[in-house]
Order: structure tokens, then C-alpha cells, then sequence
């Protein structure tokens, strides 16, 4: 091929993951013309209201779809934490780039961890998983709303409209924004969302040039902890209305992976945690997913998706 077209969300962070994709391709074939076609997509657009309430993940990523379907780019590249657990027919992850720092970030001008906030301080996040692991385990703090992009969210903070903030520690750290972490929240305080901190490459299923252009971009531990993190959330019905977390580790070839499905409320949180090869990503995500699932977690979705459409 001669060029490569790269479908990008136009916000900072997702153009410095596209470029960052760019760059690595462009010193694999330097004789492509490879560039980013930034678009902006619902997700983008719709900022007052969370996410879990406009239809989810999926809308971050359907226009960058739409020009893969319509020969206008040939990958797109995503932070694999937005895509969807089951993409659409025709569809596939081509390639799953190393993860960065995959922590919450506790972000905070005066303090410096959650513990140390007085009660009745603000923190911000839309993010449900954060909302209900820091109202179990912090109930004297507020959490409130916090949508827009990593600079938005951060002039928030700045304005005095939160006490503190939480974001995904990768997202400052690819901006160079990581003086503005205070602390970086442990996984036993936050348990990060399944494939937080590492960029998926999505193509065409039928795009077979494209995928073996995108091979040496695959980082084979990555991949395994995203698939089984993947497989956990996919076997829960994985959506943005539910608490849910799932985060692998791999040591000598071995995943251990931890998962968590919590109500919004933080008066009920579920945890489950197996071992396996990584051969066995999916097996596990799977396995841990039925533990949950025993535990309970089935019934508090059940629950939580109820109270929300009544
Ligand atoms: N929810 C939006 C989103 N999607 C990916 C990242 C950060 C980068 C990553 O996790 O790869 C963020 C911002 C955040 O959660 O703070």
C-alpha cells in the first residue's frame, strides 16, 4: 500500500494517540504517505450529560467506523477503554499497543490522596466504576458530574468547581501533564476499567493488508491483559451503566486478573480475582466474570439497570 489514511477524534489526547500510532508506522514504511483524518464524533459533542445516559462508549467511536466503511481511512485508532466489548459486525481490534500507567489519577491542588480530603469535599468524575469505589470507601466525600476533554476537566478543577478530580493517569502522562498528579490511586482504592492506558487499532475484518501492515504494532502482554479484561466485562453485559472493573496483570506468562461490579451507590461492591496463561485470556475474563456472577454481580446489575429506566 501507498497510503494510510488514520481515522483520529480531534481532541488533543486522541490526536497525540494518533500520531503516536503514525509516527511508529511511518518509521516501519518510511515510502508511505501516511496521515490523520480528525473527526469529531457524538461523544465529543454531547457534554451534558454522562456517559452512561447518552448510550455509552459506542458513540465515541461510530463516525470513526463510518470512514473505515466508506474507504475514507483504512485504521482508526482508539484509548481501547472507549470501544465497545462487542464491535459490530465487519469489525475488528487489529492491534493492541503497550499500555501506559493503566491507574486513576487522584489529581488535587491542595491535597494529596482521597484520605486526606475533609468531608464534605468535592470530587469530580462521570465515571461510574470511580464514583461508586470512592463512595464505598470515602462516604463523607461528595462525588459529582465532570465531563469535556482532560484540558476542560482540568480548568474545572482550577476554577474551584471540585476539590479534586479523578482522571486516567496515562491520558496526562501522553500529554505531559503528569506534574498534575498528586497520587496515583492504588487498585485496591480504584480498579482500573478494562483496557484503560492501552490504544486499540480497529480495520475493516476484510482489511487483510492493513492488519498484517499493523502486526509489529501488537504488543503481545498488552493484548493478553485486554482480551481477558474484555471478556470479563463482555460476559457482564459490560455497559456504562454499571459499575464495572476489570484489570491483568501478566508475570512469566501468567495473567492474574482482578474484577469489580459495584452499585452506583457505593453500598454494595463484588470483587473476584483468578490466575491462568496467558493462552487462557478469554477463558479467564470469563471465569471471573462467573464469580462475580455467583457472588451476585448478575442480580445488582439487574437491580441497578432496573431503578435507572424506572
Ligand atoms: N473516558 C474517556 C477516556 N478514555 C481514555 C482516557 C484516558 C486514556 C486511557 O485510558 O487510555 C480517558 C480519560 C479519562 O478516563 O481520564
Amino acid at each position: 500500500m501507498q497510503k494510510l489514511v488514520i481515522a483520529s477524534r480531534e481532541s488533543v489526547l486522541a490526536m497525540w494517540q494518533a500520531q503516536h500510532i503514525q509516527a511508529r508506522l511511518q518509521q516501519l514504511y518510511p515510502d508511505m504517505d501516511i496521515s490523520i483524518l480528525g473527526m469529531t464524533t457524538q461523544g465529543d459533542q454531547i457534554l451534558d450529560k454522562t456517559l452512561s445516559k447518552i448510550g455509552g462508549k459506542g458513540l465515541f467511536v461510530k463516525e470513526l467506523e463510518q470512514a473505515l466503511l466508506e474507504g475514507r481511512a483504512h485504521l482508526a485508532v482508539h484509548s481501547i477503554k472507549d470501544v465497545p466489548m462487542v464491535l459490530p459486525e465487519g469489525f475488528v481490534l487489529a492491534a493492541i499497543g503497550e499500555r501506559e500507567d493503566p491507574y486513576d489519577a487522584f489529581v488535587c491542588n491542595q491535597y494529596q490522596s482521597l484520605a486526606e480530603l475533609p468531608a464534605g469535599a468535592v470530587v469530580g468524575t462521570s465515571s461510574l466504576r470511580r464514583e461508586a469505589q470512592i463512595r464505598a470507601q470515602y462516604p463523607n466525600l461528595e462525588v459529582q458530574p465532570l465531563r469535556g476533554n482532560v484540558q476542560t476537566r482540568l480548568r474545572k478543577l482550577d476554577e474551584g468547581q471540585y476539590d479534586a478530580i479523578i482522571l486516567a493517569a496515562a491520558g496526562l502522562k501522553r500529554l505531559g501533564l503528569q506534574e498534575r498528579i498528586a497520587n496515583l490511586l492504588t487498585p485496591q482504592e480504584s480498579l482500573p476499567a478494562a483496557g484503560q492506558g492501552a490504544l486499540g487499532i480497529e480495520t475493516l475484518a476484510e482489511a487483510k493488508e492493513v492488519q498484517d501492515l499493523l502486526i509489529p504494532l501488537n504488543h503481545a502482554q498488552t493484548a493478553a491483559c485486554i482480551t481477558a479484561e474484555r471478556a470479563l466485562a463482555r460476559a457482564l453485559n459490560g455497559s456504562c451503566q454499571v459499575p464495572l472493573a476489570a484489570f491483568a496483570t501478566e508475570e512469566d506468562g501468567i495473567l492474574t486478573l482482578h474484577g469489580l461490579v459495584a452499585h452506583p451507590d457505593g453500598s454494595m461492591v463484588l470483587t473476584a480475582q483468578a490466575q491462568a496463561p496467558v493462552a487462557y485470556a478469554d477463558a479467564l475474563g470469563r471465569a471471573v466474570a462467573k464469580k462475580l456472577a455467583q457472588d451476585g454481580a448478575e442480580d445488582l446489575i439487574a437491580a441497578v439497570l432496573n431503578s435507572e429506566s424506572a
